[in-house]
């Protein structure tokens, strides 16, 4: 990356600056390979938060599918930690994971999973210990009748006709699975191997088949990290979780430069699960040298920016981020790591921006907690608003969660030192209510950034992205006005 100009003198985050366009050869967006290339095999730089509110099973097998990366938070309980890697492990790679419910469940059950939106269903069916056979489904309720339809109605007087169905065997490419999905004037199928279900495709997941990647590990299944804390029995942690099938340890804690994050480090570092470890948060060459040379490929960057986080407010402490990305992605590349851009990440630019500043890849923690695929139920505010709720992990709420089992005394003086917030709504974007939306979204301004700095993949990007700075009135330029003025 080069400045457009003199170099600042000042740290900068993602608002300060702005992409130069340069002579390009790369003459479709289609070209551009978003690969991160940091040795987790993922193939697009999207990576979610290690979040209770953002990252469960079902976001992180749908992220990886399309070829990101879900990180599973360190307070979810072991036990449930290995049940979410085997689940995620288990999900079809070329059909979306059905969302099944019984038909004695009502609209409303159905309605705090989905909103009432075109592309998405409920498959109605009983299930039994084997899965679910063809002759168990009693249809697929579209999103779009929990709108229209009581909400005490029972799925199974919903879903009358049995719904379209298509062997696996009989689909050829996801360009046929499209051409037959709409031969079939359906909305969305169910997919079927040996008379079960094993998953449902819409157009636009046919579609999106033709454009991503799924992000797989050697033996073909989607691929999910998951996080441990610096204390506790750190390594047999992560052998639980490396024997589960995790596909990268993340090390994380608050302030990743201190010795409790190195002993944790070297200690997993030693155990030799011969899978890549992230670990921070730091905003520092020398954090970085510290890191890497403790065991960790990867560094998660980033102290202050997350949408939930108060750190900056109580303590000063942190760093704008595109400067703390660019300082860290330099040491990591002289020492043959990779960055994560961590925190603060809003709109499709700021991941540009990140991957123009050298992170390998970017993540996203509340903007992926406004989602259908995101743990927790649909809310609804007083305007009829969709919403999800969601706080962050040093906030009272999550010291609370993770502590409750201390006794009363270390449980209040652990939040005395709360540094998120507890309670936050993310709407979801009427629009764009799932994570894929969010991906295409994303990944279409990215690819389109590449073009325009003639970078085809991110390493061409690294090297290539000529960045300016601006004014609060130049960033403000930019924005789209949604009335006349
Ligand atoms: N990216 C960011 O800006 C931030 C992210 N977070 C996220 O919140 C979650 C909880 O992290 P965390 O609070 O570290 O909890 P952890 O459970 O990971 O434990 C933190 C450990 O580090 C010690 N510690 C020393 N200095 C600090 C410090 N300044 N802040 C926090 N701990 C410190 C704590 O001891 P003692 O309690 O005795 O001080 C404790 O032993 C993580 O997911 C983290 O990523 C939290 C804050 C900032
Ligand atoms: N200081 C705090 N940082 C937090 C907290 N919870 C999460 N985080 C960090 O934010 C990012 C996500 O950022 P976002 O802007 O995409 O929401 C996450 O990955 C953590 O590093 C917190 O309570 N305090
Ligand atoms: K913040």
């Amino acid at each position: 990356m080069e400045f457009y100009g003199d170099d600042p003198e000042v740290d900068l985050t993602y608002s300060d600056v702005f992409l130069v366009p340069r002579r390009s050869g790369v003459t479709s967006r289609l070209d551009v390979d978003l690969s991160p290339g940091d040795g987790s095999g993922a193939t697009l730089p999207l990576v979610s938060s290690n979040m209770n509110s953002v990252t469960g099973a079902r976001l992180a097998a749908t992220l990886a599918r399309r070829g990101g990366l879900g990180v599973l938070p360190q307070d979810m309980p072991l036990q449930e930690l290995d049940a979410a890697i085997r689940w995620v492990k288990d999900q079809p790679v070329q059909w979306d994971t059905p969302l099944v419910l019984p038909p004695d469940a009502t609209v409303a059950d159905a309605a705090r999973l989905l909103p009432p939106i075109e592309g998405h269903g409920v498959v109605v069916a009983v299930s039994s210990a084997e899965g679910i056979r063809i002759e168990d489904i009693a249809g697929i309720v579209p999103a779009s009748r929990l709108g229209t339809a009581l909400p005490d109605a029972r799925l199974g007087d919903l879903a009358r006709t049995r719904p379209v169905a298509i062997d696996a065997d009989d689909v050829e490419s996801p360009r046929h699975a499209f051409d037959l999905i709409v031969d079939s004037d359906a909305e969305m199928v169910c997919i079927l191997h040996h008379g079960m279900l094993v998953g449902t495709l819409s157009r636009r997941s046919a579609l999106r088949s033709n454009l991503y990647r799924p992000g797989v590990d050697a033996s073909g299944r989607l691929i999910v990290a998951a996080a441990v804390g610096i204390n506790g029995d750190v390594a047999a942690k992560a052998r639980a979780l490396a024997g589960a099938g995790v596909d990268v340890l993340v090390v994380d804690t608050a302030h990743g430069h201190q010795e409790g994050m190195l002993r944790a480090l070297r200690t997993i570092a030693d155990l030799d699960l011969g899978i890549p470890l992230a670990a921070g948060n730091i905003v520092t060459a020398e954090g970085v040298h510290d890191l890497v040379t403790a065991g960790a490929s990867i560094l998660k960057v980033g102290v202050g920016p997350g949408a939930m986080c108060t750190t900056r407010m109580m303590t000063a402490v942190g760093r704008p981020q595109f400067s703390a990305v660019l300082e860290t992605a330099e040491a990591a590349r002289v020492m043959g790591a990779h960055v994560w851009a961590d925190g603060g990440v809003r709109y499709p630019r700021d991941v540009a921006l990140a991957l123009a500043a050298g992170a390998a890849s970017v993540m996203i923690g509340s903007w992926f907690a406004g989602t259908i695929e995101a743990p927790g139920l649909l809310q609804s505010d007083a305007s009829g608003r969709l919403y999800k709720e969601s706080w962050g992990m040093a906030s009272t709420k999550a010291v609370h969660e993770r502590f409750g089992r201390l006794d009363p005394y270390e449980l209040a003086r652990k939040e005395l030192f709360a540094e998120g917030i507890s309670s936050s709504k993310i709407y979801l974007d009427p629009l764009r209510p799932g994570v894929e939306d969010l991906i295409d979204m994303i990944t279409s301004g990215v690819r389109s950034s590449f073009t325009y700095a003639g970078a085809a993949t991110v390493r061409e990007f690294h090297e290539r992205a000529l960045v300016g700075l601006q004014s609060a009135a130049g960033y403000e330029e930019g924005k789209a006005l949604p009335v006349s003025w």
